[in-house]
């Protein structure tokens, strides 16, 4: 869709960025600034940084884990691609399933699309069990109340489908002293 003044019209979006190998925090900076640089992305916020400890497959390194918020131009699958183009320029080697990486780049919300085609889900599906993943994106969206009641529902949907999304939501909520929702 254009705008009035035919610009492409901008979406915002989370993503999750996550690393265990070689400089971490210099190559989670080096991966947000290859983002800003595009001219149809713009990084808008970003969280704090966050060491912990590896979920999964435990026998690796700790990770450095961050969120941020961005606003593109782009589709969601091309912002996936430009996000895994970035992945493969850092050194992403594709080995051992949730193994090291020196960098790992997730799409977690897209505006409010909802899709699930081969190369992208939309929400992150499973954004919602991953406290690496939700307490840094608890920063970055703290401001924005719609946001915010976004992630509720997610939470809430999951917890319907049997997930426990809404336990580590209230959790995190909990000790960053505001109210927990309710269930
Ligand atoms: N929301 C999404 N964000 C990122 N990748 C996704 C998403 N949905 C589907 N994918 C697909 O998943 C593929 C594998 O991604 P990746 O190697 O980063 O997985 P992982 O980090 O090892 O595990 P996880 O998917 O559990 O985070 C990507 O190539 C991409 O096509
Ligand atoms: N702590 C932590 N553990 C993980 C991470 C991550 O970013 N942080 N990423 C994984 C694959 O997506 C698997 N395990």
């Amino acid at each position: 869709m254009a705008s009035s003044e035919n610009q492409p019209e901008r979406q915002v979006a989370y993503i999750a960025l996550g690393s265990n190998m070689g400089d971490r925090d210099r190559l989670l900076v080096q991966a947000l600034n290859q983002l800003n640089d595009r001219p149809d992305i713009d990084v808008l916020r970003i969280s704090g940084l966050y060491e912990t400890d590896p979920v999964g497959y435990t026998d690796q390194p700790p990770f450095l884990n961050m969120a941020a918020a961005l606003s593109t131009s782009l589709e969601p699958v091309e912002l996936l691609r430009a996000m895994l183009g970035i992945e493969a320029e850092l050194g992403r080697k594709r080995d051992i399933r949730w193994g090291p990486r020196t960098i790992d780049l997730d799409l977690l919300l897209y505006d409010d699309v909802r899709m699930d085609v081969q190369e992208l889900t939309l929400p992150h599906p499973r954004m919602l069990e991953r406290a690496f993943v939700l307490v840094p994106l608890r920063d970055v969206i703290t401001q924005d109340h719609e946001l915010f009641a976004q992630v509720d529902r997610e939470a809430r949907r999951a917890l319907q489908d049997g997930g426990e999304g809404i336990a580590l939501w209230n959790t995190i909520n909990w000790h960053n002293a505001s109210a927990p929702l309710e269930s």
